[in-house]
């Protein structure tokens, strides 16, 4: 059974169309990483998933319950960080877990417990009773990170988790999250247009303007990954060229930084007309 099942989902705004025809999966244990330029449609894939918007066309499956017949047993299964955070800055770390689990009904013992293991396992048990205010950017990820697991989820949806934080920190956060799919077999959805955030053993799905343009393991792309971006900016002579050597895994440190955004690529890019994806940039299976 799969984590996440997304299929056949499509969404739109009155007349625009934000998502369509989307379909992918993740197993348990995999760290999929959901790359998109602004725009892309990763915001409204978050709202369907964390049932924000309902769902208007396909289905999404999350440990095999249906979020449009069965939404309770399927949230169940599922953690999320947003992009805004939520802390409350001037209480402490352990006083804004527990106020969150006092807010879902955890009994007061068994919250702590959870409390106690989530911080241990987030490396937060000696920041435990510092106010959040005096902690610096990654570590306040990861009390939302232990936060979004204390109700044991074993699929952990994470909405640019990264954005604001220093370069060392973004990295120490995506090797941090890793190690929990690594190590405790918790599934992953990570989103981000930051293409430096991708490691070659990421299940990875590009999306551009509402569409999946790209699926699979991330280190199977190789020179497909570069015209899969290539094409995204609407150049495909970037494909054959610096852009591809600039995506190569380096490694195993993950792709190379000397382009860190989509942005970047596009900048490069001398102005071309925007070429739609065509098959041939798609679907290579993990
Ligand atoms: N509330 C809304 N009303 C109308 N259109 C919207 C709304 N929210 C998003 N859109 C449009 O839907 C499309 C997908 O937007 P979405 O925010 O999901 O993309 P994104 O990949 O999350 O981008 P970003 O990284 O900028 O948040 C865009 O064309 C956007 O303008």
């Amino acid at each position: 059974m799969n984590a996440l099942q997304v299929s056949s989902v499509g969404f739109a705004y009155g007349a625009r169309q934000a998502l369509k025809d989307l379909t992918f999966e993740l197993a348990p244990g995999r760290f999929g990483t959901l790359l998109g330029p602004n725009g892309a449609g990763k915001s409204t894939l978050i709202a369907l998933l964390t049932r924000l918007y309902d769902l208007q066309q396909g289905d999404i499956r999350i440990f095999g319950h249906s979020l449009r017949d069965e939404p309770r047993q399927a949230l169940r299964q599922l953690g999320v960080v947003f992009q805004q955070s939520t802390l409350d800055l001037d209480l402490s770390v352990q006083q804004n877990l527990a106020y969150h689990a006092a807010l879902h009904g955890m009994p007061r013992r068994e919250a702590q417990a959870r409390i106690d293991e989530e911080l241990l396992r987030q490396d937060l048990a000696e920041r435990r009773h510092d106010k959040v205010r005096t902690l610096n950017g990654g570590h306040r990820r990861r009390v939302e990170i232990a936060r979004a697991l204390l109700h044991q989820p074993r699929l952990l949806l994470l909405d640019e988790a990264s954005a604001g934080l220093d370069p060392a920190s973004r990295l120490a956060l995506g090797r941090h999250v890793r190690n929990l799919c690594r190590e405790q077999g918790l599934c992953v959805l990570w989103t981000t247009h930051l293409l430096d955030e991708i490691e070659p053993s990421d299940d990875l799905l590009i999306l551009h303007r509402g569409e999946r343009v790209a699926w699979g393991k991330a280190s199977q792309f190789g020179d497909d990954l570069a015209i899969s971006f290539a094409r995204l900016t609407g150049d495909e002579a970037l494909g054959r060229g610096h852009v591809r050597e600039a995506l190569r895994p380096s490694g195993g440190r993950g792709f190379s930084r000397e382009i860190s955004n989509i942005e970047g690529i596009a900048a490069k890019a001398p102005p071309t007309q925007s070429t739609p994806p065509t098959d041939s940039a798609k679907e290579p299976q993990p």
